[in-house]
């Protein structure tokens, strides 16, 4: 089977200056992909490409074929924008009307989309609703028609950790019921759990596609926080094994470079007690950090 998403060689410029070179990538079935950028880094632009709102050089495609020669696009692939785009004085149901029709939806899927969402008692026009409300609106709109390609801009934003919570668990039933989810983010270290892989886009093209954890392995050697009576006699074995050493205020270790199955070695070997053994990942928004200050 053909991946959900595809993008291969994408290219797009605004008035001479190239935002994407090249951008290439694939979201598999089944996946939830994260998709990460510095400000600016072509994100949005990536996405509207696959949504056919842009015109591009090089292959975009979801479910198989370009957004626009899908026979119904609106129940293949559900587009949450990052801004609700909702007239002010509409609500939460008759913002759904047209998307229905133009989806070709029963009514009546309005009503469970919004009780899914957590609007079914949304009162009040738009223009009255919270940041998160709009935020659920939006979704609600992506979710409406039932497709099983998400493609999500910032979905998080403007929700509160209980919503945040909800939008998660949300996407991760929809990959393991074999959907694909496609978002944008920057809140990295909030969304890790959530992600299988992460696609991260740099200087309009992509840095690196793959699962979380090779990011992590690739960009985010980990810590190993140690402690021990004799601080000083462990920190220069630890060199003396070519680990990176750093002490802290409170006494402990910080190792970089030895495993702690190494490390218990070589205190074993020294004779020394060793008071804590702790490994610390480092998070994604570091190895992100280190991902993009690293490259060329
Ligand atoms: N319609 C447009 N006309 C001119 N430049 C544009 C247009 N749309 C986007 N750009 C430029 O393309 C670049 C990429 O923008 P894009 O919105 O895709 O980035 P992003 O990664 O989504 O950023 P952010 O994280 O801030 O949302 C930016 O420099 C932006 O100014």
């Amino acid at each position: 089977m053909r991946p959900a998403i595809e993008v291969a060689a994408l290219r797009r410029g605004y008035g001479g200056r190239t935002v994407l070179d090249g951008v290439s990538f694939l979201v598999p079935w089944g996946s939830v992909t994260g998709f990460v950028g510095v400000n600016g880094a072509g994100k949005t632009t990536t996405l509207r490409c696959l949504l056919g709102l842009e015109r591009h050089e090089g292959i975009a495609r979801v479910a198989g074929a370009r957004y626009r020669s899908l026979g119904t696009p609106l129940r293949s692939v559900g587009f949450c924008a990052d801004a609700l785009g909702a007239a002010p004085g509409a609500s939460a149901r008759s913002h759904l009307v047209p998307l229905a029709l133009r989806a070709g939806v029963a009514r009546d899927a309005i009503d469970r989309t919004l009780q899914a969402v957590g609007l079914a008692e949304a009162r009040g026009p738009v223009r009255s609703f919270s940041l998160g409300m709009r935020r659920r609106l939006a979704i609600a709109g992506a979710l409406l028609p039932s497709p099983r390609i998400l493609v999500l801009d910032e979905p998080f934003d403007g929700l509160d950790p209980a919503g945040r919570r909800w939008l998660s668990a949300l996407l991760r039933a929809h990959a393991d019921s074999g959907g694909a989810v496609l978002l944008s983010a920057h809140a990295l270290d909030e969304i890790e759990p959530l992600l299988d892989r992460l696609v991260c886009l740099h200087g309009g093209r992509t840095r690196f596609e793959g699962d979380v954890d090779a990011f992590l392995r690739a960009h985010a050697a980990p810590v190993v926080i140690v402690r021990s009576t004799e601080g000083d006699r462990f920190a220069g074995a630890l060199r003396a094994a070519s680990a990176v050493v750093h002490g802290r205020a409170s006494g402990a270790l910080a190792v970089r470079g030895l495993d702690p199955e190494r490390i218990a070695r070589i205190a074993a070997r020294e004779g020394l007690l060793v008071t804590e053994l702790s490994p610390r990942r480092l998070s994604l928004s570091a190895a992100f950090a280190a991902a993009i200050e690293g490259g060329p």
